[in-house]
């Protein structure tokens, strides 16, 4: 467990509703959703964004007209504010006539939570390739669609769950693009959104980072490579100057075992791979993605659509129950604030 507020005791969560897109409905989303809302009850209040075609049959589930009509809903049934969708839902078979409205969903969500009408987002997995191929979307994922959408230049992903907090500097980029991505005004830019929310988010006064390599042994002296000493170790040397308890960069292959993991309260990687490999290894179930430096708290399971197990009502709805729950502590955690 990190030696931190997060996940450390009971903590406030918030009160209003939080809105949860549908995600992709030919993949687990609408199932966990319903899971979601049958083990959390109305303690965790959050309200669904889709069309209630998509939800499995014999799912209890009632329609709202607002989200503040959620707290009127019984427990065992989900709140639904629909969102109509053109085509049924295929298991595991995305429709391209879907994906427009799979992306208006995400919209959706995000205007009610800058109207105050929800007191977070979390969002349900999508298929980058689906909605790119059905409605052209142009974003690698929601991280970069939502920070369009908040107007914000630069956000960063985080991925926790109670054993580890990992950043990944480039995201959705190919390997052999991240050593050009990786600029000192990315890396720092990273850094600085991830420490501010440590601290804000997250409750940790005076936030450790630590910070690995690009390349096998950090770099070996230079043997294995230079972007350590040429790019990440400058950067870390002039925001240590300014205070920050930043250390690296280390070798990735050593940084992620229990003892080196006591050791920090994040941990900030170079790329997609380096940074979700530990955290999906350590703790599929529980993983939660989190959107740093947005104005407004978006969360999402760690876990993707699931296609191959999509319609057996087999999924596991524990990333998504984490994630509602990590959203309504920083939901609440920004309101006292
Ligand atoms: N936040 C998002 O919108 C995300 C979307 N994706 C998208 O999901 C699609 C599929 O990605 P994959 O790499 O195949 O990863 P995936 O997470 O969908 O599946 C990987 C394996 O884990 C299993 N799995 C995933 N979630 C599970 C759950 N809740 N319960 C039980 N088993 C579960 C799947 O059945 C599969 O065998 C891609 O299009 C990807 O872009 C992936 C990650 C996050
Ligand atoms: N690999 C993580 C992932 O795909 C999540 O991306 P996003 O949709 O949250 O940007």
């Amino acid at each position: 467990m990190l030696p931190s507020a997060q996940g450390s005791g009971p903590l406030p969560r918030a009160t209003g509703p939080i809105a949860l897109t549908c995600g992709e409905p030919a993949g687990i989303g609408p199932e966990i959703a319903v899971k979601a809302r049958l083990a959390l009850g109305s303690r965790l209040p959050f309200f669904w964004i889709g069309d209630p075609r998509h939800l499995p049959p014999g799912s209890g589930f009632q329609v709202i007209r607002t989200p503040s009509d959620t707290v009127d809903v019984p427990p065992g049934l989900l709140p639904v504010l629909p969102h109509p969708f053109p085509d049924a839902a295929v298991p595991g078979r995305p429709s391209g006539g879907n994906a427009t409205a799979v992306v208006t969903a995400i919209s959706r969500a995000v205007a009610l939570v800058q109207a105050g009408a929800a007191s977070a987002i979390c969002t349900a997995p999508i298929s980058k390739q689906a909605l790119h191929e059905g409605a052209g979307f142009a974003f690698p994922g929601h991280t970069e669609f939502l920070a369009s959408l908040a107007g914000v230049d630069r956000v960063v992903m985080m991925l926790a769950c109670p054993a580890l907090r990992v950043v990944p500097v480039t995201i959705h980029i190919a390997l052999e693009d991240v050593p050009a991505a990786l600029t000192p005004e990315l890396l720092e830019a990273t850094l600085r959104i991830t420490h501010a929310a440590l601290i804000r988010d997250f409750g940790i006064a005076a936030p450790r980072i630590a910070v690995t390599g690009l390349n096998p042994h950090a770099g070996e002296g230079g043997a294995m490579g230079q972007q350590e000493a040429h790019v990440i170790a400058p950067v870390l040397a002039r925001l240590a100057a300014e205070g920050m308890r930043l250390t690296g960069p280390h070798p990735a292959d050593t940084l992620f075992h229990a003892a080196a993991r006591a050791r920090y309260d994040a941990a900030v990687a170079m790329y997609h791979d380096q940074a979700l490999i530990p955290i999906k290894t350590i703790d599929f179930a529980g993983g939660v993605n989190v959107t740093l430096g947005l104005p407004f708290i978006r969360t999402s399971p760690d876990h993707g659509t699931a296609f191959d197990i999509a319609g057996q009502g087999v999924a596991d709805p524990s990333s998504l129950i984490a994630a509602l729950d990590m959203a309504s502590v920083m939901a609440a955690a920004r309101a006292a604030g």
